[in-house]
Parts: structure tokens; C-alpha cells; sequence
């Protein structure tokens, strides 16, 4: 910050909190903060990766430029010899969707998790080289929610020893898998295993798409780019492709390992959301400190909106929400490590957790950041909607998270089905554990008392958990109790899925609370962190119980009375937030270039800024607009006419 007026220096000088060593709590670690920081930096300074003006661009312009950006990524990967990690990162900060996301994300982790010790030996060094670039072409024109719908099959030919991958019908054409359209030359394609006419149910087989001399597709295979996507730049900087298909390689791998590869993906994107909604509310924080409406007293500056209880009431449970996802994100992480290794040792008994887990807290974060990243938007007031503000485009790039890799309510069903399994083994030799062990304690939680009495009561986190707790318990066995009214359960399940996604919800919110709390348990250094974080911790929970008020009070778990004191204990904790809101969100370490506001500048020079920015939109090109001697013109000249006569 050197010569640069630091605008937001006064509410940097107010936080009563270790910024740098919340850094390190944020990062995970000190080595990944000191990499990220560098790499962050790296790209921030490279031209190359200016991040110019991309909803003005054509979509055709879009794309080669994200091209030219991902090249241009890997010869500094090449050039800097950066490690896996490394490389990861500096696509992270390039901030731009792109083929080499499927690939990295998708392609490479469903080989590394399904294919066989000799199949990994043979593709892996060419997809790592990037001398084969791949996707995950799983979702067809006619399904994508329901796998064993999928109508692609493969039929084995022992004659020639080669699976036939064939689409049959226009719905069995491969429609959406990023980076097919237009990039990549392999996939890994699912399809129905057929052999000696018998079906196997679906399989993942690498396919090859295109010639590796001149791109051109093989023969028998017809693909495409499925045109444009919502929001204008955003997402369209990638192919998403269709296919209709002709030959291929092989596989053979348990059912098992197809659903190891599922869990990993929606593990990273319960991290992402972190990232995302993080991004959102450090622009909303930094504007709403800058940002002066009202309250001008004998002439005096007008009051900041970061002061009004109702911003800090929409804003800061957002940022709340940020750092509690961050931690279950880490906890995610090691659980799918955990899950993997039993993976590889044959043992599948903590599978179903680990997919309950994965599939709900992708579903719950991903509703919330991106509902969050329209209100980060609205919390701007009209500044938000300009493209300058980062936050359309951020919106449009995050909000198809609440459907791939998982419909967010299909896979909330999947939860509930995991719940209602659990309710119904209770009493049986069978022991809740894990993310359910807290039904162990079922009879209890039928008819424990919360003990709140006053607001300051609400901030001790057994009181809080206990509360949950109590709420998810009696939410689900409420509706197994529904369940089995029903004579067929596929019925019931149907008819009450809305009461089973509701139970669902409670369940995953119970996750992020407890593991907020855990973490909260760890040895935190730094002056005032661990405190900033307990903050944080009791108005993410707090939060939760005000908006979901209905269920804990339908439930029993509080009364009318505890509900509204913890409403009063959230107001006391937005003051005492407050001071420290921004250095909270420098806490994230994002360069300018990775946030791309005008708004979330670090140093809040917003207005000049502004300014500045609109005059470079190529509409400002020229001040007689293109189309005047056309359109404006006659349309003056002939107003003129009629109104002499
Ligand atoms: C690229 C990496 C992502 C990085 C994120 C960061 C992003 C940053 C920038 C963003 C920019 C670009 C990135 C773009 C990324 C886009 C990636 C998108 C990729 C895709 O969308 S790929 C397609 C994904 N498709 C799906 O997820 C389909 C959803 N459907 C299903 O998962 C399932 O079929 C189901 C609905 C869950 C189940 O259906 P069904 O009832 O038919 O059940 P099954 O017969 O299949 O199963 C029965 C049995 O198995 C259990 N089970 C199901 N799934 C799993 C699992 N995954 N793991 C473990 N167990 C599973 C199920 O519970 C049943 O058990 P039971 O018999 O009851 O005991
Ligand atoms: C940007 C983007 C990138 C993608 N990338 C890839 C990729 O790389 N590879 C790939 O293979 N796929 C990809 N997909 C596809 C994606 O995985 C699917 O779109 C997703 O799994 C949802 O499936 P669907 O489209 O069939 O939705 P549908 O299942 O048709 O959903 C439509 C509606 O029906 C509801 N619904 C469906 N089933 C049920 C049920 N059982 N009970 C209650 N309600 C139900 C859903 O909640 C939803 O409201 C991508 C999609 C997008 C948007």
C-alpha cells in the first residue's frame, strides 16, 4: 500500500484481533497461507491474466482468451516447476472456468479412483503431462439426477476384445460435461456394461474423442458445444459439450469406487463455497464500510451502512457463515482421506456416512452461498449490479453449484433416506456413530429442556448443541413415525419428501454448528482470535435458529421466549463484531486481482475508481453512439416535423 491512501485505515486500526495469525487459521496452516499468498501474487502481476472486461467480450472472444489464459497457466506451472499444490492454487487464483477444471477436478481423481493399477499406469503420465486432456461425461440429454437411468451402454466384444460405447436415442447423447465441446480428447464416459447380453449396471470407460494430430473428432463420434449459459461472461468461458459416441478402451471396477470419486468432487465443493461466499462478503464488508447514507448531523459525514443494525444483521451472519463452512470444508477433507484409505483396504462400512455427509453439506452450503452472493449484491445497493462490483459475475459463475455434481434436493433425499435409516436401527445392536451419534441419546433428546434464561445464556455451546440437537432428532423421528403409517415406504418416502428434506437440512446445520464448536477446542494462537471465532461460531447458530425459528419451536427444543432472548444475544454479538469486520475479511488475504471489485478494493477508493472503470466500457468508445445517423437522428429530425405542423 505503499503511496496509496488506505481509506479503510481507520476501521483496520479498530480490530482487537491478530489479523495475521487469523490468516493462518483461515489457510488451514502457515505453509499453505506462505503458498497461497505467493502464488496469489504471482498471478496478480501477470499480465496475462488481466482480467479484462470479460461480460463485454463475444462468447467466441470469451473463449479463446480463456484458452490462451490456461496455456499460458501451464507454461508457468512447466516454467516455475511447481508442485501439484502449487499448480492448483494458480488455477484458483486465475479465477477463470475452464476445461483444465474438469480435467484436474474430475477426469484425473475418477482415474486415480476407479481404474485399474495398469489402466492408472498407462493414462495417468499423459493426463498429468497434459499431453491428453479429459472430462467427466456422465449426464445425458435425458438424465443426469438418475445415474442408473443413464441409456448409454457398452457391450463387450470378445471378438475383437473392445467395448461398443453406443448412444441409441437423441437422450442418450452426453449433454453438459464440461470441457467436452470443445476441448477435450478423452473422456471417462459412463455407460451400461453389457456383456454376453447381460447388463452390469453403469461403468465409467476412457473413451477417446478426438485425434491427438489434428483435433478432429474419431470416427462415429459427433460432438458440439451446448451453447450459451446464464449470466453473460461467466460460465461461458467453458465448453460444455454434447456427444454421440462410437468405440472405446476398457474398465471394470466395484460400484463402490464409481461413488468414491462422487464423494471426492462434492468434498472440494463444499470447500469452494468457503472461497466463494467469502469472496462475496469481503466485497460487501469493505463497500458497506465505505458506503454513507443518512445521519448527517449539523452538516457532519452521514453514517457508514456497515452501522446499521439491519446491514449487519443480513451481512454479518454471511460472514459467519463463510468461516463456519471453511472449517467443515477441512473436517470434509479429512473424512473423505479417512474414507479412501478404508476404500483401498475393502472396508466400505463408513461409506454411507461419508456420502450422507458429502452430498448434504454440498447441497447446504451451496443453497446458502449462493442465495448469500445475490444478498452480498443487494447489501451494495445499486453499485452491486454493475458488472464492475464483481458480484454478478460471481453469482452467475457459482449458482449452477446447487446443480452439478448433484441436484441439491435429490441429494437432501439421499440424506433422509441415511437418517431414516439410522432412526429405524436405533434399539438394535447397531450404534449411531460419527455424524449420528448424537441419536445414541435419542430418548434424551425427546424430552430434554433447553435451560436458557437470560440472552448471555445462549453463548455457551452445550446449550447450543443440545438445542440442535434436540431439533433434528425429534424432526426425523417424527417423520419415521409418519413412514411407517405407509403400508409401501417407496410411497411415503414420495409423499413425504418435503418433511424429509426439512429433516435433512436441520441434520447438516447440526454438522456445521458442531464442527464450528470443535474447532473452537483446538490450541488457536493469536491475540483475540480464538474470541473473534467464538463470535462467529455463536452468530452462525444463533442465525439459524432465528430463521429457522418454526422447527425448533414446533419441536419443543426452546420456548417462544429462549427464541426471541437469543435474537437479543445476536444483536449484542453484531456489536461487538463490528469493530473487527473488516480486518475479518482481510483475514481472507485476497489480492485485488483474485476479487475483481471495484467495490471490495483493499484500500476502499471506491467512487474514482468507479469512474474510472465505466468510462472503459465500449460503449464510452465513442460519444455519438453507433446507430445515431440510423436511429436517433430521424427519429429527432421527425418529432421536429410534427411538431411544426
Ligand atoms: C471439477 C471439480 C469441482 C471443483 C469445485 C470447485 C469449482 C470452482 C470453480 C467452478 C468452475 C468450474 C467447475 C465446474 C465443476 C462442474 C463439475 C460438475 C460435474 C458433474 O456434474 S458430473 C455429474 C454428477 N452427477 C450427479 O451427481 C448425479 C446425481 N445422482 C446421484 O449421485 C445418484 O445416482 C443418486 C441420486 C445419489 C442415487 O440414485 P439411486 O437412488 O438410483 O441410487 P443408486 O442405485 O445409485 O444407489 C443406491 C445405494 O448407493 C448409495 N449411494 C448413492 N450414491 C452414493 C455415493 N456417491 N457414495 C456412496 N454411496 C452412494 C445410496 O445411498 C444407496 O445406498 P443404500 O442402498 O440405501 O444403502
Ligand atoms: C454448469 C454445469 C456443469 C456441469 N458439468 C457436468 C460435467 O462435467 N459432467 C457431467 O456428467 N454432468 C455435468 N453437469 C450435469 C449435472 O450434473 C446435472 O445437471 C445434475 O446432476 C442435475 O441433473 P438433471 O439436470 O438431470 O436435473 P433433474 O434431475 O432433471 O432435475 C430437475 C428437477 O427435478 C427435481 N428432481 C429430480 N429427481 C427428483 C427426485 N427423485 N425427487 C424429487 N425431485 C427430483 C430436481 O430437484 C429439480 O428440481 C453439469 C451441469 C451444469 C449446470
Amino acid at each position: 500500500m505503499d503511496g496509496v491512501v488506505d481509506h479503510l485505515a481507520d476501521e483496520r486500526n479498530k480490530a482487537q484481533f491478530d489479523v495475521e495469525e487469523m490468516k493462518i487459521v483461515w489457510a488451514g496452516s502457515r505453509h499453505v497461507f506462505e503458498l497461497s499468498d505467493r502464488i496469489a501474487r504471482l498471478v496478480a502481476s501477470d499480465p496475462v491474466f488481466r482480467k479484462d472486461n470479460r461480460a463485454t467480450l463475444s462468447r467466441k472472444d470469451l473463449f479463446k482468451n480463456t484458452l490462451r489464459k490456461a496455456a499460458h497457466a501451464w507454461k508457468r506451472i512447466i516454467e516455475l516447476r511447481l508442485s501439484e499444490e502449487e499448480a492448483s492454487k494458480l488455477r484458483f487464483y486465475v479465477d477463470e472456468a475452464a476445461f483444465t477444471d474438469l480435467h484436474w477436478g474430475m477426469f484425473v481423481p475418477a482415474i486415480k479412483g476407479q481404474a485399474t493399477e495398469e489402466q492408472q499406469q498407462k493414462w495417468l503420465p499423459l493426463a498429468y503431462k497434459m499431453q491428453i486432456i479429459g472430462c467427466y461425461a456422465q449426464t445425458e440429454l435425458g438424465h443426469g439426477s438418475n445415474v442408473q437411468g443413464l441409456e448409454t451402454t457398452a457391450t463387450f466384444d470378445p471378438q475383437t476384445d473392445e467395448f461398443d460405447i453406443h448412444s441409441p436415442t437423441l437422450t442418450s447423447s452426453k449433454w453438459w460435461p464440461g470441457g467436452l465441446g470443445k476441448v477435450s480428447t478423452h473422456a471417462v464416459v459412463y455407460a451400461r456394461l453389457i456383456t454376453d447380453g447381460q447388463e452390469h449396471g453403469v461403468h465409467g470407460f476412457i473413451v477417446q474423442l478426438r485425434s491427438l494430430d489434428d483435433h478432429l473428432p474419431l470416427p462415429g463420434i459427433t460432438i458440439g458445444d451446448i451453447g450459451m449459459k446464464f449470466g453473460n461472461g461467466a460460465y461461458n468461458t467453458m465448453d460444455n459439450g454434447v456427444t454421440r459416441n462410437g468405440k472405446c478402451v476398457r474398465s471394470n471396477v466395484p460400484r463402490q469406487l464409481i461413488y468414491g470419486t462422487m464423494v471426492f468432487v462434492r468434498q472440494t465443493i463444499v470447500s469452494d463455497a468457503s472461497c466463494a461466499l467469502s469472496r462475496a462478503v469481503c466485497i460487501a464488508t469493505r463497500y458497506s464500510a465505505v458506503r454513507r447514507q443518512f445521519g448527517s448531523q449539523n452538516g457532519g459525514v452521514e453514517t457508514q451502512v456497515i452501522d446499521y443494525k439491519t446491514q449487519q444483521n443480513r451481512l454479518f451472519p454471511l460472514l459467519a457463515a463463510a468461516y463456519a463452512f471453511r472449517f467443515v470444508g477441512e473436517w470434509l477433507k479429512w473424512l473423505y482421506t479417512d474414507v479412501t484409505q478404508r476404500l483401498q483396504a475393502n472396508d466400505f462400512s463408513t461409506l454411507p456416512e461419508a456420502h450422507a455427509c458429502t452430498a448434504g453439506l454440498k447441497s447446504l452450503t451451496t443453497t446458502f452461498t449462493a442465495d448469500a452472493i445475490e444478498e452480498c449484491r443487494k447489501l451494495c445497493g445499486g453499485h452491486g449490479y454493475l458488472c464492475s462490483s464483481g458480484l454478478p459475475e460471481l453469482f452467475a459463475v457459482y449458482v449452477p453449484a446447487c446443480t452439478y455434481e448433484g441436484d441439491n434436493v435429490v441429494l437432501l433425499l439421499q440424506v433422509a433416506r441415511f437418517l431414516m435409516k439410522t432412526v429405524s436401527q436405533l434399539g438394535s445392536e447397531k450404534k449411531p456413530v460419527g455424524t449420528t451419534a448424537y441419536m445414541g441419546r435419542v430418548e434424551h433428546l425427546m424430552q430434554c429442556r433447553c435451560s436458557v434464561q437470560k440472552a448471555e445464556d445462549w453463548l455457551n455451546p452445550n446449550t447450543i448443541l443440545e438445542a440442535f440437537e434436540a431439533r433434528t432428532a425429534r424432526m426425523s423421528v417424527a417423520v419415521a413415525q409418519k413412514l411407517a403409517q405407509f403400508a409401501n415406504p417407496e410411497e411415503g418416502f414420495l409423499e413425504l419428501s418435503p418433511n424429509l428434506v426439512e429433516a435433512s437440512v436441520a441434520h447438516c446445520q447440526l454438522i456445521v454448528v458442531s464442527k464450528f464448536i470443535e474447532k473452537l477446542q483446538q490450541d488457536i494462537p493469536g491475540k483475540g482470535v480464538k474470541e473473534l471465532l467464538g463470535m462467529l461460531c455463536n452468530i452462525y447458530a444463533l442465525n439459524i435458529l432465528h430463521k429457522h425459528l418454526g422447527d425448533f419451536l414446533s419441536t419443543g427444543s426452546i420456548t417462544p421466549k429462549q427464541g426471541s432472548l437469543a435474537n437479543d444475544q445476536l444483536r449484542s454479538l453484531y456489536s461487538q463484531v463490528r469493530p473487527n469486520a473488516i480486518a475479518l475479511v482481510d483475514a481472507f488475504n485476497y489480492t485485488d486481482h483474485y476479487l475483481g471489485s471495484v467495490l471490495g478494493r483493499y484500500d476502499g477508493n471506491v467512487y474514482p475508481k468507479l469512474y474510472e472503470e465505466a468510462w472503459k466500457d465500449p460503449l464510452n468508445d465513442s460519444v455519438v453512439p453507433d446507430g445515431y445517423h440510423e436511429y436517433i437522428r430521424p427519429l429527432l429530425k421527425n418529432q421536429l416535423r410534427n411538431a411544426r405542423l
